[in-house]
């Protein structure tokens, strides 16, 4: 396997194919015409980077949330109940974790207990299981646009059936569905793999089916620096882009301090635009999305509100084109349809009454903005250099020399010597920077910003202020406060 940030060439690519089709048997029922066709027919209203686009002309935020059940028509009936009742404008199908390591056997086992207890025993939608025509029943039986989301190192026969199942979005990528999913994966394989995925993504977009791609934004969930999910973020776009690829959304773990998410989410946008113009890809449409708070939630549901409606008015106020929303179950597990539902009304009452409000750029937003900015450029930057101008071999390099460095990643690959935590306002700093490649001007920013918490809270900086902050939203604070 030979890495290069290059699109792949066809014979490579069919001679890959011909074995990821054969990896389980719904892969023979692949024909890239046949779906080609299929995707023609699909409506406006139902594509979902057309809805997209119009929300980025409209300003508005669109509201998806998470979902996903063992079998076809509970699925259906889950994702018409969250359009119905939850007024969803956005639809996900949330894949289970069998799928997601390609453990096919266990999924095919998990769907026939689920028929033989009645109910959902995978904790998301076996796809490659049920094969090309139960997705497009899935699809048909709604009536808004349906997202593949995930968490697959290895993803390319689910994207071969999920898209010619007529799914018009696919979430992930080589760094963002490894380094925080698994803990020795190498990350030049799915690297490599990915660009598979993009490539497919791109074959349909010359044949002129846009398929809305989105990298995976919040990384470990916890406390990630805004620079560090953009530097991924950007990175997998990029390499996105050169596969073909001409529709992708952009995405953030909400942090908690309003005025560094916004920030966060303007920078998201601009820099990535920035990096794909500076690259060549002038044609490449570019929307975000914030996460909602993707940490440790409250158990209590009216605490758990709280949270997801903070949220949900931080995406308003961020103008992000979409949110992803959060259920008062989140500290359970996958949550009722009820509680789903619930979720997303909350977050649409929010949504929609800050339409008409905008924030206003004050001079904080604008320093905020300004550190993300350079922090983000100094590590992409950095990146760059190391791969001697491939950004895959730089990519691998970066992450062995801990220039990314994505915080409490599982992966080997991963240095894990970075340490963020909240300053005194509760925006997210670096307690420790390691090996990222920051100037000493950024680097006393974060630290400056620590020792005001410390001094405040009369105690020595240190990596109790990491733990405190881990546990402290789902003990109802943003600030892990000593007492
Ligand atoms: C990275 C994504 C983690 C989030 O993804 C939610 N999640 C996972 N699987 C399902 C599912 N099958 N239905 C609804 N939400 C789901 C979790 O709760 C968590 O918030």
């Amino acid at each position: 396997m030979e890495l290069k940030n290059k699109k792949l060439e066809d014979e490579l690519f069919n001679s890959i194919r011909q074995d990821v089709l054969l990896q389980w048997s719904t892969g023979n029922d692949v024909d890239f015409d046949e779906a080609v066709a299929y995707h023609k027919e699909i409506p406006k209203h139902k594509v979902f980077s057309d809805k997209l686009i119009e929300a980025k002309e409209q300003g508005n935020t669109l509201i998806q949330p998470r979902a996903g059940v063992a079998l076809v028509d509970k699925h259906i009936e889950l994702l018409n109940y969250l359009v119905n009742e939850g007024e969803a404008d956005l639809l996900p199908t949330t894949i289970d974790s069998y799928t997601r390591h390609n453990r096919y056997h266990e999924a095919e086992e998990g769907i026939n207990e689920s028929r033989k207890a009645g109910r959902s025993l995978l904790n998301g939608f076996p796809a490659v299981n049920h094969g090309i025509s139960l997705c497009r029943k899935v699809n048909e039986s709604v009536n808004v646009p349906v997202q593949v989301r995930h968490g697959t190192p290895d993803a390319r026969l689910l994207t071969e059936v999920t898209i010619a199942g007529g799914f018009t979005s696919y979430e992930g990528g080589g760094i963002s569905y490894n380094i925080p999913y698994s803990k020795n994966i190498p990350l030049d394989k799915t690297i490599y793999d990915w660009q598979y995925v993009d490539r497919l993504i791109g074959k349909y977009e010359e044949a002129g089916i846009t398929i809305n791609r989105e990298p995976f934004g919040p990384l470990t969930g916890t406390l990630v620096p805004p620079c560090i999910s953009h530097s991924v973020a950007i990175i997998e776009s990029l390499l996105a882009a050169e596969q073909g690829v001409k529709n992708i959304t952009v995405g953030y773990g909400q942090c908690g301090n309003l005025i560094q998410d916004i920030a966060a989410i303007r920078t998201l946008e601009s820099l990535t635009e920035e990096y794909l113009h500076k690259f060549g890809y002038e044609d490449v449409v570019v929307t975000t999305v914030l996460h909602q708070w993707m940490g440790g939630f409250p158990q209590d549901e009216s605490k758990a509100f709280g949270v997801i409606s903070w949220g949900a008015a931080t995406a308003a106020l961020a103008g992000a084109t979409k949110v992803i929303v959060k259920t008062p179950h989140e500290a359970m597990g996958v949550p009722t349809k009820e509680a789903n539902a619930s979720g997303i009304k909350a977050t649409k009452q929010l949504v929609t009454m800050l339409r008409d409000q905008q924030m206003v750029s004050i001079s904080d937003l604008k320093l905020e903005k300004d550190m993300i900015m350079a922090e983000t450029r100094c590590i992409v930057d950095k990146t760059l250099e190391l791969g001697d101008g491939d950004l895959a071999e730089g990519t691998i390099r970066a992450f062995q020399a801990g220039v990314i460095d994505i915080p409490f990643a599982p992966s080997r690959q991963n240095a894990g010597k970075v340490f963020p935590a909240r300053d005194n306002t509760g925006a997210v700093r670096f307690l420790e920077c390691a090996h990222l490649p920051f100037t000493q001007d950024i680097k006393s920013y974060h630290h400056d910003k620590m020792k005001e918490r410390a001094d405040y809270e009369k105690r020595d900086m240190s990596f109790q202020m990491v733990i405190d902050d881990i546990y402290a939203i789902g003990k109802g604070k943003l600030v892990g406060r000593p007492r």
